[in-house]
C-alpha cells in the first residue's frame, strides 16, 4: 500500500554570501507498509524520523526517491488528486495543543475533515462527531467544549478522532504519545490498537520510545543518522540487535532497579 523507495533528503543550509552545501538528513530509505499493519519507526532525536514522516504525508518533497501510496506517486500527482490522497493519509502529532485551534470547539475540530470532504447535513455531521467522540472514549456532550477544557490525554483523543473521521487507510503517528504521562500513554496505545482492529487502518508509529513501539508494532525499523540500521519483526529480534543505535534506545528505557527489568529476550 505504502511504498517508500530509495528516499533521500537534504535541507538547504542557507548562507548569506555563498551557498553552503545542503545537509543530508535521509539516505536511501526503502520500505513498504501493508494494509492493516503497524510499522514502528524508531530512533533517537535528530535521526530524521519526522522528516520521513512529513515526506510520507506529502508535506515535504524528498530530494531523491519515490513515495507511492496505493500505486500512485505522491509527488507526481496533480493538485486535485493530491486532495483526494490526503483523505486517505492522516496524521497525529506530538503536540496535541498546537495541533488544534484553541478558538474552535471539539465538535468543530473533529468535524473539520468531514466538512472538507463530505457533504453532510448539520444533523448527520453532529451525529458523526458524537460517534467519533465516543469511539475515542469521550462523551458526545464534549463536542461543545473548547481545547482549554481538556487534559492533554483528552485532547490527543480529539486529535485521534479527527484523524479517523474519514476512515483513512494510513495514519502517521509522529511521537503521538510522547508528551503524555504513562497512564495516558498506555490508554492511548490501547485505543489505537482497538481502532486498528475495528477499521483495519495502517499506522506508521514514529517514536523514540522502544516499549511503546514493541507494544503496538508488527514490524520495527530503527533509524540512525538518516539510515535504516535495523529491521525487526519481533521484540526478540529487536532486542538482540547489536547495533549501537538499538542498544542506545534499549539503554534509555531500562528502569534503574534491576528487578524491574523485563526479559525482552524471551518475547517473540
Ligand atoms: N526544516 C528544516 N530545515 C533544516 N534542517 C532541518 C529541518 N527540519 C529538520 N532539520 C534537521 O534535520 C535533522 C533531522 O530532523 P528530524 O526532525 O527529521 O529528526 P527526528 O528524528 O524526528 O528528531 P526528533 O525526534 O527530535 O524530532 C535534524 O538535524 C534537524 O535539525
Amino acid at each position: 500500500m505504502l511504498d517508500v523507495s530509495q528516499v533521500s533528503h537534504s535541507y538547504a543550509a542557507g548562507g548569506r554570501l555563498w551557498r553552503k552545501p545542503a545537509i543530508p538528513v535521509l539516505q536511501d530509505i526503502s520500505f513498504t507498509l501493508e494494509p492493516g499493519m503497524c510499522l514502528g519507526l524508531l530512533g533517537v532525536s535528530g535521526t530524521g524520523k519526522s522528516t520521513l514522516g512529513k515526506i510520507i504525508l506529502g508535506l515535504q518533497r524528498p530530494t531523491a526517491g519515490r513515495v507511492s501510496f496505493a500505486g500512485q506517486d505522491w509527488y507526481a500527482r496533480d493538485r486535485r488528486a493530491r486532495h483526494h490522497m490526503r483523505r486517505e493519509v492522516q496524521a497525529v502529532f506530538q503536540d496535541c495543543y498546537s495541533a488544534v485551534n484553541p478558538l474552535m470547539s471539539a465538535g468543530q475540530i473533529i468535524g473539520e475533515p468531514l466538512r472538507n470532504y463530505e457533504r453532510l447535513s448539520a444533523l448527520e455531521q453532529k451525529r458523526r462527531v458524537a460517534e467519533l467522540l465516543e469511539q475515542v472514549g469521550l462523551q458526545a456532550s464534549d463536542a461543545d467544549k473548547r481545547p482549554a477544557a481538556f487534559s492533554g490525554g483528552q485532547l490527543q483523543r480529539i486529535n485521534i478522532a479527527r484523524a479517523i473521521a474519514l476512515r483513512p487507510k494510513l495514519i502517521v503517528l509522529d511521537e503521538a504519545i510522547s508528551s503524555l504521562d504513562m497512564v495516558n500513554q498506555t490508554q492511548i496505545l490501547t485505543l489505537l490498537s482497538q481502532l486498528r482492529a475495528d477499521y483495519g487502518m495502517s499506522y506508521l508509529f514514529i517514536t523514540h520510545h522502544i516499549q511503546a513501539a514493541l507494544t503496538i508494532s508488527d514490524r520495527m525499523l530503527v533509524m540512525d543518522k538518516g539510515q535504516i540500521v535495523c529491521t525487526a519483526d519481533s521484540a526478540a529480534a529487536l532486542m538482540s540487535s547489536p547495533h549501537p543505535a538499538v542498544q542506545q534506545l534499549i539503554a534509555a528505557r531500562l528502569p534503574e532497579h534491576p528487578s524491574q527489568r523485563l526479559d525482552w529476550s524471551s518475547e517473540t
